[in-house]
């Protein structure tokens, strides 16, 4: 029965009574998969109520709910797909029920299982950011930002410490795990860390706050800006809603990462409005060519970062960085004023020259630097010299 995940009868009928559906072809499974899920009320015999259950009409009222919920995540996702966004949002009620005559089925693939491990740490990310709204409403994290301190210039920090040392302004990454690499460091004090990589020369710091995936915390962040940390901090977080953006405000962030193999144009230009208003930087990061050339068509994004990992597949390329800023697009990149970062796979001085001559004034860095005994001489190792000074 491929393609079908799940073919119910109606109480009181046989699938033996119709065996042509019992087992359905592939051609009848792709026919209905590409149809518009049809209206729970178009049948309003094909269940019959159970005792104890919910009536009929808060049952078909709940049905109409969920098929509309479903398709606006569906046309969700064809704007994203429409953009070249391969990653999907996860459908809001699982895949739709198809129905015939008296059978309700689902079709494997029809939008219910996450294609990589991007798509599943967003579809997560829903569940999770649904949850944490319920208990936590925009409304109650707007009155704790107005009485926020200020935040601090992330963009600032790089250009100077650029200028200072001649090299790129580093993002070190606090970073316990990741799902490409597992755990990377078992005694890991955030606080530590971070102090390390301050005392290293680091610009700036990026704080991983996903807890399933990459064991990070909003605890973290905020643990590291109550310890008196001075280097400003971007919130390393998949953001999906807005809502994130007020959260990582309250709990110390000074940038936030918008990605663009999630993001649609229209969120992530909504969400640059919403860090300019909350006094954050937008790091809006790309993988691809496509990616920078909707970002660069984007008005007033001052910091873009070049993932040199795909985020779907995991392979790392430090090349990527150089394929993106080559010709036109680093031509626009300049005109713009917008600071590049180099993002991920870099281990050596080398590497850090390979990206600089590339055309980056930042580079992010996690794994090798948070691999070392000492962060901070991790920095200097990266450097082939001790930034600090
Ligand atoms: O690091 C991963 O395995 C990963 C997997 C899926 C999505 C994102 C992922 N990493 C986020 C990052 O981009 C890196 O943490 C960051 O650029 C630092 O990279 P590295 O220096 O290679 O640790």
């Amino acid at each position: 029965m491929e393609g079908l995940i799940s073919l119910k009868s109606s109480p009181g009928t046989s699938l033996r009574s119709f065996p042509s559906f019992n087992q359905p072809p592939n051609s009848f499974a792709r026919r209905f998969s590409m149809d518009l899920p049809l209206r729970r009320s178009s049948f309003p015999a094909i269940r019959a109520q159970q005792p104890g259950t919910i009536s009929p009409k808060e049952e078909e009222e709940e049905d109409a709910l969920k098929v509309k919920e479903w398709e606006v995540g569906m046309f969700q996702n064809e704007v994203a797909a429409s953009q070249g966004i391969r990653i999907r949002r996860r459908p809001p009620t699982g895949p739709p029920l198809h129905y015939v005559g008296p059978f309700e089925f689902r079709l494997q693939n029809d939008g219910n299982t996450p294609r990589n491990i991007l798509e599943e740490i967003v579809w997560h990310k829903d569940t999770e950011v649904s949850q944490m709204k319920e208990r936590k409403p925009l409304a109650t994290l707007k009155k704790f930002i107005e009485n926020a301190p200020p935040t601090r210039d992330f963009v600032g920090a790089l250009k100077a410490a650029h200028s200072r040392t001649g090299l790129p302004g580093l993002i070190a990454e606090v970073k316990k795990a990741s799902p490409s690499r597992g755990i990377l460091r078992e005694d890991f004090d955030p606080v530590e860390i971070a102090r390390a990589y301050e005392k290293g020369g680091a610009a700036c710091l990026s704080v991983l706050t996903d807890e399933k995936f990459f064991k990070g915390s909003f605890e973290n962040l905020e643990a590291i800006r109550n310890a008196g940390v001075q280097c400003p901090l971007l919130c390393k977080e998949f953001v999906i809603d807005a809502w994130q953006i007020y959260y990582a405000r309250i709990k110390g962030a000074d940038a936030i990462l918008l990605i663009a193999a999630v993001l649609p144009d229209l969120d992530i230009r909504y969400m640059v409005k919403i860090c300019k208003i909350l006094g954050l930087a937008a790091l809006v990061e790309v993988h691809d060519e496509r990616e920078m050339d909707r970002v660069l068509g984007i008005e007033g994004i001052e910091l873009i970062g070049i993932n040199n990992r795909n985020l779907e597949t995991f392979e790392v390329d430090i090349s990527n960085t150089k394929k993106l800023l080559e010709g036109e697009r680093g031509q626009l990149i300049c005109q713009k004023d917008i600071i590049v970062v180099g993002e991920s796979g870099l281990f050596t001085p080398d590497h850090v020259g390979y990206v600089q001559e590339a055309g980056v004034k930042a580079v992010l860095v996690g794994e090798s630097i948070v691999k070392q005994s000492d962060p901070g001489k991790g920095i200097t190792g990266l450097f082939g010299r001790d930034i600090s000074l």
